[in-house]
């Protein structure tokens, strides 16, 4: 008997019809996948089966008996939590009281609570002490509070909505085996995901969302990567973004080949070169070199260094160099009121829902800033053509500029958003994670955004856990360890396989 059916559900927002005729199964002790394009309806999916979204229409069974929750509660009650990919939790509660907050234990005093939170928190291999309140943890980790929220409840299907997104390929694999315990218990996960390569190596089965329906319900043994994303889209075959000896970017003429070490004696074309970068305790000895046009990313573990490096160049930390020059000239680092201090503009997809008031029209979010009446209105039907057309050229699901930034998907709200810091970007800019939560033809147009400003000479550092989006937008990736770059690879004369398993490894291995 199937732990869940679901048969012929039906969901509209307002004329948009999301989900027209959706019928699936997850069997007891399964892990299923559920794939799609941004604004395919996966999180509304996930949604109306853990009950904070209710359906047009259609059936669901849980565990052979009617299911139909009436709110999250209710579903939780009847055994089914969810871990929200926008998650949301209360900054003033304490992590043992976000983690026990669906439980009996709920409302006890933080010395009671401790030491089962503990437990659970181990259970998803999180360490963070207990009394810690959730507004001071940094936002990746919120997924897992939820997921170890979700243990604590007595749960038989679990439903993961992009809690993999922000996590490190080392964090992903703890993840995958917080899954593996939950499926070997007999309970069931609906695990939903853009991170492709790493989800097939996890579940057992895929789902395929796409115009409403289950265009594909197969065995995660009988896809791969490449196959299943242009199942995702609905194109029936994608070519490889980044091929073995291939010029790598559109739109500007890819350096020559440069050898692997680095950083290379500084030219006309260097952007931004820092000798020594320090930041006190934490990054030691660290030499930057950043051409013009060029993309250059950066990851590490947790405690690397690597945020730090990022912090010290948009002008966060305090730090240090021996030499720093912004297109031949001199600056300084750190924080102070320094005219001449190095503050690099940085794009962070999980500030604050992006700095954009979610109640804001799409029309106004891309075109106020700060947010005031456009008293010309020539140039009010100028900008709001040119939303038009970026609407339509990222492929933001959505019938109408006029429709609420908030209401859009998690991953076309990234997508605008981005887009809108962007056409502001300056000569260097850093980038976190500019492709989390994008399906495989939004990385591409990311990318295409990437070209445009790197043919005008901007330089960009991208910040990522992601071995993929790494291997997909940069030149080059420096593997940050113990406060050191410990290696740089040169992504360019490599697929985006190989570049991956360089990354995972020589991360692995630092
Ligand atoms: N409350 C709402 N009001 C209006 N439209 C909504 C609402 N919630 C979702 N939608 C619309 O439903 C569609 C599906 O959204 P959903 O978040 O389920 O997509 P998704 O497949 O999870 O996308 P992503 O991968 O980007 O997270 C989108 O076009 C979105 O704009």
């Amino acid at each position: 008997m199937a732990l869940l059916q679901v048969e012929g559900l039906r969901k509209s927002f307002g004329a948009r019809r999301v989900l027209r005729d959706v019928t699936f199964g997850v069997a007891e002790g399964e892990i299923v996948g559920l794939v799609g394009s941004n604004g395919a309806g996966k999180s509304t999916l996930g949604d109306i089966v853990a009950g904070i979204t209710p359906a047009d229409a259609g059936v669901m069974t849980l565990q052979g008996h009617p299911y139909a929750p009436l709110s999250a509660g209710d579903a939780r009650h009847l055994g089914v939590g969810v871990v929200e990919q926008l998650v949301r939790i209360d900054p003033e509660l304490t992590v043992a009281q976000a983690v026990l907050s669906g439980t009996p234990q709920a409302g006890r005093p933080q010395a009671e609570l401790r030491e089962p939170a503990q437990v659970l928190l181990a259970e998803v291999t999180l360490d963070v002490d207990p009394d810690t309140l959730v507004g001071e943890l940094p936002h990746f980790v919120y997924g897992l509070v939820e997921t170890a929220r979700v243990l604590a409840e007595d749960t038989r299907l679990v439903v993961l909505d992009e809690v993999s997104a922000a996590l490190l390929p080392v964090e992903v694999t703890r993840l995958h085996a917080v899954a593996g315990r939950l499926s070997r218990q007999g309970r069931g996960v609906l695990y939903i995901s853009h991170r492709l390569p790493e989800m097939l190596e996890l579940v057992d089965r895929v789902l395929v969302l796409r115009d409403g329906v289950i265009a594909l319900d197969s065995p995660a043994a009988a896809l791969d990567p490449v196959r299943l994303a242009a199942e995702t889209v609905g194109e029936p075959s994608l070519p490889e973004p980044r091929v073995a000896t291939a010029p790598v970017r559109s739109g500007r003429d890819a350096p020559p080949a440069r050898a692997s070490t680095w950083p290379v004696p500084a030219g006309e074309d260097v952007a931004l070169r820092v000798r020594n970068l320090r930041v006190p305790g934490r990054v030691e000895g660290v030499d930057l070199l950043l051409r013009q046009g060029e993309v250059v990313g950066l990851t590490g573990h947790r405690s690397s260094g690597v945020q730090e490096i990022a912090g010290a160049l948009t002008g966060e930390l305090p730090a240090l160099s021996d030499e720093l020059v912004l297109h031949g000239e001199p600056r300084s680092l750190g924080t102070t009121a320094d005219e001449a201090a190095l503050r690099l503009p940085a794009y962070r997809p999980d500030d604050d829902a992006y700095g954009v008031d979610p109640g804001e029209t799409i029309a106004r979010t891309l075109t106020q800033e700060p947010w005031g009446a456009l008293t010309d209105i020539r140039s009010e039907i100028a900008s709001l053509r040119g939303v038009i057309k970026t609407v339509h050229r990222l492929d933001v699901q959505t019938l109408s500029i006029r429709t609420s930034f908030g209401a859009l998907s998690g991953g076309d709200q990234h997508k605008l958003a981005l887009a809108r810091w962007m056409a502001s970007a300056e000569d260097v800019v850093v980038l976190h994670e500019p492709t989390r939560g994008l399906d495989v033809r939004a990385r591409r147009q990311v990318r295409q955004l990437l070209d445009e400003v790197t043919a005008d000479g901007t330089a960009v550092v991208v910040v990522s856990v992601d071995p993929d989006e790494l291997a997909e937008c940069c030149d080059r990736v420096g593997i940050v360890a113990g406060g050191r770059v410990a290696r740089w690879i040169d992504t360019r004369e490599l697929s985006v396989d190989a570049v991956r398993d360089r990354i995972v490894e020589a991360a692995t291995a630092a």
